[in-house]
């Protein structure tokens, strides 16, 4: 039986549950259990504070989990990230009230609050540069006004919780971060049963990015055409019984999918369609 970390809180607990559900897998129906199994797919899910997952995984004790790329730099665990999921996007940045600091180097003997105690200190030292770190727990934003720090580093998604605090970004982004699927480090990933649960996530992250789209249109435009959707390996093209023409079946990435709808209608397209794919194994 496989054993999976789930974040049982905070952002990445919702999509996490929602691309496990979506993947074909049992889950938990209450937000107060602490592991479920899923006894057909044969796997056990631990849902688990998104800070300790990369050490549950390090440990051993469970064979993969889902955390973000941050959170796992910041722990310092000996565990690797192996598939990227694509949500709880977010950059991790200095921040401070405006004219207080320009870059990194401007940090020397300043102190700097943060929950990501980790990232931070790694990241001031690659640079060279000797300041103070304070850790605290959550809403960092409110120790420069409270006089705790002169700069925080925090996690910026839409800068909503700097701007309502007066601060700025400022220096490069320490980090981008995303949901990710981690592995203790040098454990085998070519493992079958690994393989199969990583097969089952990337068909979501498939079937959420490509739509499939069918059209007809006549043999001299088929060049044209399969140029516009070549499909990930190759359209599928059938004869209609209107002699001349063809139908044309082939996965596009969902954003183009309006555009490369208004290209095949110019070169002659007809009955364009596109319909949502549920599930996939590329
Ligand atoms: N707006 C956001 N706020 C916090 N974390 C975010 C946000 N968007 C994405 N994330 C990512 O979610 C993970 C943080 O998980 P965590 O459970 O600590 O989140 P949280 O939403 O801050 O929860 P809590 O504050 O209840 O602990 C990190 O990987 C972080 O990059
Ligand atoms: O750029 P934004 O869209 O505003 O999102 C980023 C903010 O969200 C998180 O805080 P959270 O709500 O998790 O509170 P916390 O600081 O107590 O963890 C994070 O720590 C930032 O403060
Ligand atoms: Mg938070």
């Amino acid at each position: 039986m496989l054993r999976i970390a789930v974040p049982n809180k905070g952002s990445l607990s919702g999509p996490a549950a929602e691309m496990l559900h979506e993947a074909g897998y049992q889950q938990r129906r209450e937000s107060k259990e602490l592991r479920i199994v899923d006894p057909v797919n044969e796997v056990e899910f631990f849902y688990l504070r998104p800070r300790d997952i990369a050490i549950y995984v390090s440990s051993g004790r469970l064979d993969i989990g889902i955390t973000g790329r941050d959170l796992l730099v910041d722990s310092g665990a000996d565990a690797e990230e192996i598939l990227p999921l694509g949500f709880a996007r977010s950059t991790f940045r200095f921040a401070a009230k405006p004219g207080t600091a320009t870059g990194v180097a401007d940090l020397k003997g300043r102190t700097v609050a943060t929950s990501y105690e980790g990232i931070v200190a790694g990241h001031l030292a690659d640079s060279g540069v000797d300041a103070s770190v304070v850790h605290l727990d959550g809403a960092v934003e409110t120790a420069i006004e409270l006089g705790v720090a002169e700069v925080i580093a925090d996690v910026v998604e839409t800068g909503t919780s700097l701007r309502n605090a007066g601060l700025e970004v400022f220096g490069e982004p320490i980090m981008k971060s995303e949901a990710v699927v981690i592995r203790r480090t040098g454990a085998d990933v070519e493992e079958p049963k690994v393989q199969q649960f990583l097969r089952r996530l990337q068909g979501v992250l498939v079937a959420r990015t490509y739509v499939m789209m069918d059209y007809d249109c006549r043999v001299e435009q088929l060049e044209k055409a399969v140029a516009l959707t070549p499909g990930l390996e190759s359209p599928t093209v059938s004869p209609l019984h209107n002699e001349g023409w063809v139908a044309v079946r082939a996965m596009v990435p969902a954003k183009e999918a309006q555009r490369i709808m208004d290209d095949l209608y110019e070169i002659g397209a007809r009955a364009i369609l596109t319909t949502a794919i549920h599930a996939c194994r590329l």
